[in-house]
């Protein structure tokens, strides 16, 4: 269904009530404001400040042309603009996960928005699969639309110029944890950064959904351009409550993400942040997440630890953790996702019992409801025998399902439960948030 002739909200987009926007906005201008033009050893110093106390700021006097940047924002409204079929020419699937996308998911809630990826660098390798143990990679690659004409040719200027920042955030952040400045210049020589351009519909129910749920970003540092609507909001360590990053005209907003934080050995902080929308406006962002290369282990770094402050996480590759990330984006759920928060696990011991009722359906009918009656007011659960359902017809189901459960995934794949035919194959159902 499209954004704009939803007249209900679907449910899937509704956010649990803590999670809800609160109506009062809070105003502030707390989130720094960095000017670039400054003397390097002054900035070097708010750099080290903002990183420490927000994890977020903005800077100004980037050296990325604005021209560029309204071209870009002018090209993404007239690419969302276009009719859903032509939109649906570039979209991503389970083969591409580059393109146009519609229905992406926080944290298992459908997020208000419609969203186009490209990549930083075409093709782009990394691994094949989240599993530890498989060492193959994936050439992934872009696709784009072929309306509007000069879409493509201005998202790729964009990159190259926006990645040029990057680069210079990934030094002057360096150089506010005493690194030398290319420091970590080596983990993105194979970069497997993206571009994402989002556009975020007016809403009817702002109160209930959110653009994008709370989330932290993956990778070293994100470089956003917003527009001047407004709705990003970062949540304030002291007190949990969201603050407003307030749009500033031409500048671009800087947060850290987690291989930031495990460098830093949690000097500085990967952010939660998230999107609230509005009824009257649609808004539109374009993050370019700045992801090192597929091989690149994350540690933290050598000059951060010492005795007193030990490395606070074991080593891991970086490109097995984004295709977890991104697994999860796509199904919904990662491997975590299976584990039942500690207070719902089954405990080992068993309880053995014969409790919970069996009932004969052949004995006296005044009997049997007496005895219904007296199951259902205690327990609500009981068992029934001579049922009249023909016992080889039971085995013959549990035969048949065995059978199909047996078959390889390919084949129960071809019956799999879609947008379309909510009845059919499935393996990834949750229940009150948790994976089965
Ligand atoms: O649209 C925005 O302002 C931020 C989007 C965001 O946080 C993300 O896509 O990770
Ligand atoms: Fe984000």
């Amino acid at each position: 269904m499209e954004f704009s002739t939803m007249a209900e909200i679907d449910p899937a987009f509704i956010q649990a009530p803590e999670y809800r926007p609160k109506p009062k906005v809070i105003e502030t201008d707390e989130i720094p404001v960095i000017d670039l033009s400054k003397d390097t050893k002054e900035v070097v110093l708010e750099i080290g400040e903002a990183c420490k106390t927000w994890g977020f700021f903005q800077v100004i006097n980037h050296g990325v042309p604005l021209e560029l940047l309204s071209r870009i924002k002018k090209t993404s409204k007239e690419f969302f603009d276009l009719p859903m079929e032509e939109k649906k020419l570039a979209k991503r699937d389970e083969v591409n996960p580059l393109g146009y996308h519609d229905s992406e998911h926080t944290k298992n809630v459908r997020d208000w928005k419609e969203v186009f990826d490209f990549l930083a660098k075409d093709p782009t390798f990394v691994p094949a699969s989240h599993e530890p143990d498989d060492t193959q990679l994936r050439t992934i690659r872009n696709q784009w639309p072929a309306h509007p004409p000069e879409f493509r040719d201005v998202c790729e200027e964009y990159a190259g110029e926006v990645e040029k920042l990057a680069y210079k955030m990934l030094e002057l952040i360096s150089l506010s944890l005493g690194l030398s400045g290319d420091r970590l210049h080596s983990c993105f020589k194979d970069q497997i950064s993206f571009l994402r351009v989002n556009r975020y519909p007016a809403c009817p129910f702002p109160e209930l959904a959110l653009g994008v749920g709370r989330h932290k970003d993956g990778g070293a540092l994100t470089v956003l351009a917003q527009d001047e609507v407004g709705g990003l909001e970062v949540r304030r360590k002291s007190d949990g409550a969201w603050i407003p990053v307030k749009p500033v005209p031409d500048a671009f907003i800087i947060n850290l993400g987690d291989a930031t934080q495990v460098w830093s050995n949690d000097r500085y902080e990967s952010p939660e942040h998230r999107v609230v929308v509005n009824s009257e406006k649609e808004r539109f962002s374009i993050p370019f997440f700045f992801f090192p290369a597929h091989y690149v282990m994350l540690k933290p770094l050598e000059e951060l630890v010492n005795e007193q402050n030990p490395a606070r996480y074991r080593e891991f590759n970086w490109g097995k953790f984004f295709v977890s990330r991104n697994r999860s984006d796509y199904k919904k759920q990662i491997d975590l996702a299976f584990i039942q928060a500690p207070e719902y696990r089954s405990k080992p011991k068993v309880i053995e019992t014969d409790e919970i009722p069996v009932i004969d359906l052949s004995n006296d009918t005044k009997e049997v409801v007496m005895e219904i009656g007296e199951a259902c007011k205690t327990w609500g659960f009981f068992q029934v025998i001579n049922h009249g359902v023909p016992l080889e017809l039971l085995s013959r189901i549990k035969k048949t399902s065995k059978e199909f459960f047996d078959l390889p995934m390919e084949e129960k794949k071809l019956a799999k439960i879609d947008e379309v035919i909510p009845m059919g194959y499935y393996d990834s159902e949750h229940t009150k948030n948790v994976r089965d």
